[in-house]
This record gives C-alpha cells, structure tokens and sequence, in this order.
C-alpha cells in the first residue's frame, strides 16, 4: 500500500466544541473500571482472568501483548460489544446505560475500515447518524463535512471504497467514528495493516485529534514503537490465561513530534516496552501462564 496523498487530519480548522465538563467528566476522573473480569468463552478458552485496570479522562492507553492475549477480548468488553463472565466494568462511573449520553459517548475503530464497498464515503460516514434516525438537516450534513474536513478526505465524499488507498479508507473509519462525536474512542489495531509511512503519518493525525477534542483513547497494537510514541501508558498482557502483567507509563510531554521516534529518550522507553513484552511472552508459553 501507498503511503496516501491527502491533506491531515485537521483539528485545527475545528473549535473544541465539547461543553465544559461537569465534576464527573473532569480530567484525571475514571472513564473506565474494569475490576476483577475474568472472561470465558463457550470453547472454555480462558481470555481473560482478573483484569484490572483504571482509565482515566484525558489518557492515551495502549493494550500491547502477543497474539492471543485477549486484548481484543477486553476493547470488545470496554466498548461493551462483549459480555464478561464474572467481574464488573463501569463507564464513567456508572453502569453502560450511562454510555451514549452528553459527554460520555464511546466510539469503535476496527482493525480493517470495514466500509460498505457499494456505498460512497459519505453514505459510509453518515452510517451512525442514519442508524440513529438524524435525517438530513443541513446540521446533520455539517457534521459529515466537518468529518470529512478534519481526516483530510474533502472532495472525496463521492468516491467508493475501492477508490481510496489503505490510509484513505481508515481516515473514511475514522470520519465515521467522529460523526457520533466521541468522548471515548477505542481503536483495535487499526493502522496494523498499512505500511510504516503512512501509519506514522496516522499516529501524528490521532494525536493530533486527541489532544485538540480532548479524547481519551484505548488503542490495541502489535507494534512496540507505536505504542511508545501514542500513548500516556502502555499496559502489557500475557496469554493462556489472558492477563494483565504490566503498566508502563511513558513520561513524555506532548505534543510528540517525529523528533521524538529519533530520540534517546524514546529508544529507552522501547528497551523498557520491548523487554516487558518479552517477560509476557515468555509467561503464555511456560506452565507458569497455564490455566490448569
Ligand atoms: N468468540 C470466541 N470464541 C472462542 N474463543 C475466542 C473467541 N474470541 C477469541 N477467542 C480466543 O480468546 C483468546 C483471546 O483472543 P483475542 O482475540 O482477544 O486476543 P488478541 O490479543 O486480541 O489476539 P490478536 O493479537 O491475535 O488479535 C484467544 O485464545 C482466542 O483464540
């Protein structure tokens, strides 16, 4: 795939138009509380067992683990697409009733842009407002230009799918995303299948959105490097059981510039990250991470 051609992704032609926060929605206050899930499929597969783990308004969380580890288990379990065996999840500190009122709306970004192939982009991106009934007022067009204008896809709301590059369709996914208006945004793997280029490029774009909406993000990745650069913290997990094993917090300020990937202070946080993923590596092949 190429890296694509269009302009970035651009929060700055957009005011931050979030309402100022009551108490509950303060920066630094719990958005999510996974306490004590364990997680077990029909097959007996132990996905998950005694997941803890707080994230809070404002945060960058990166899930990063080898294959199998159930971080998709546990994005699926956040977005609340999936039901946990025993333990509880709360969002905002309440129960998922709470998700989809003002300031507290999750959206989810898949591994793959999963547009619908025989509709345009903006058919595609308009999809949550048109499942949610919100018609075709010009405000309701507004929001899909602005979608539109801020993942640099201006002028291309009349292609198909088919007609874009890799990076163009996940920006169509993510201007789909931004429609609902988010407040927390969980992303699974979803530049794991474009080349570096314009994965890079993606990452600055996210941040860039993140910062300026006020975002707090759950990203799952494979890759090291990206978790370093993106994310406030990068939890680490084991497999067989799926768990938890690590919580690195990446002590660097934002905004994070491409100096920051050629730096020494990124290549130590690589070690740190690298090494851990290593320990948890190591943990689901030994009897250690065995569930028996
Ligand atoms: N619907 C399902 N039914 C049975 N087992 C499942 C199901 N979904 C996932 N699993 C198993 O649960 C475990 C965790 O899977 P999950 O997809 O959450 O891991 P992951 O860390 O996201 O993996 P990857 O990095 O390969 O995407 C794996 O052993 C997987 O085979």
């Amino acid at each position: 795939m190429t890296a694509d051609k269009v302009t970035p992704l651009n929060p700055a032609r957009e005011p931050n138009v979030m309402a100022p926060a009551p108490e509950a929605l303060a920066p630094g206050r719990p958005v999510l509380q996974v306490d004590g899930v364990n997680k077990i499929y029909s097959n007996g597969t132990v996905a998950l067992k005694g997941a803890d783990l707080t994230i809070k308004q404002g945060e960058f969380v990166s899930l990063l683990g080898p294959s199998g580890c159930g971080k998709s288990t546990l994005l699926r379990i956040m977005a609340g697409l999936g039901e946990v065996t025993t333990g509880t999840v709360k969002w905002w500190e309440q129960d998922y009733g709470v998700v989809g009122s003002k300031g507290r709306k999750l959206a989810f970004v898949f591994q793959n842009a999963t547009l619908m192939p025989w509709a345009r982009v903006r058919k595609n991106i308009r999809l949550p407002l048109d499942l949610d009934h919100a018609g075709n007022a010009p405000e309701v067009e507004k929001k899909i230009d602005d979608a539109l204008d801020m993942v640099g896809l201006t002028g291309f709301d009349e292609s198909f799918p088919r007609e874009l590059s890799g990076g163009m369709q996940m920006r169509a996914s993510i201007a789909r995303a931004m429609v609902t208006e988010p407040n927390l945004l969980l992303m699974d793997e979803p530049f794991g299948a474009l080349d570096e280029m314009t994965r890079n490029k993606l990452n600055d774009d996210v941040l860039k959105l993140w910062r300026e909406k006020g975002w707090t993000i759950v990203f799952v990745t494979h890759s090291v490097y990206e978790a370093v650069y993106l994310s406030s913290r990068v939890v680490v997990m084991a497999a067989r059981p799926g768990r938890i094993v690590d919580d690195i917090e990446i002590k660097e300020p934002y905004p994070r510039s491409p100096d920051f990937r050629v730096s020494t202070e990124f290549a130590g946080y690589c070690r740190q990250v690298s090494m851990a993923l290593e320990r948890a590596s190591a943990m689901g092949e030994s009897k250690e991470g065995s569930d028996s």
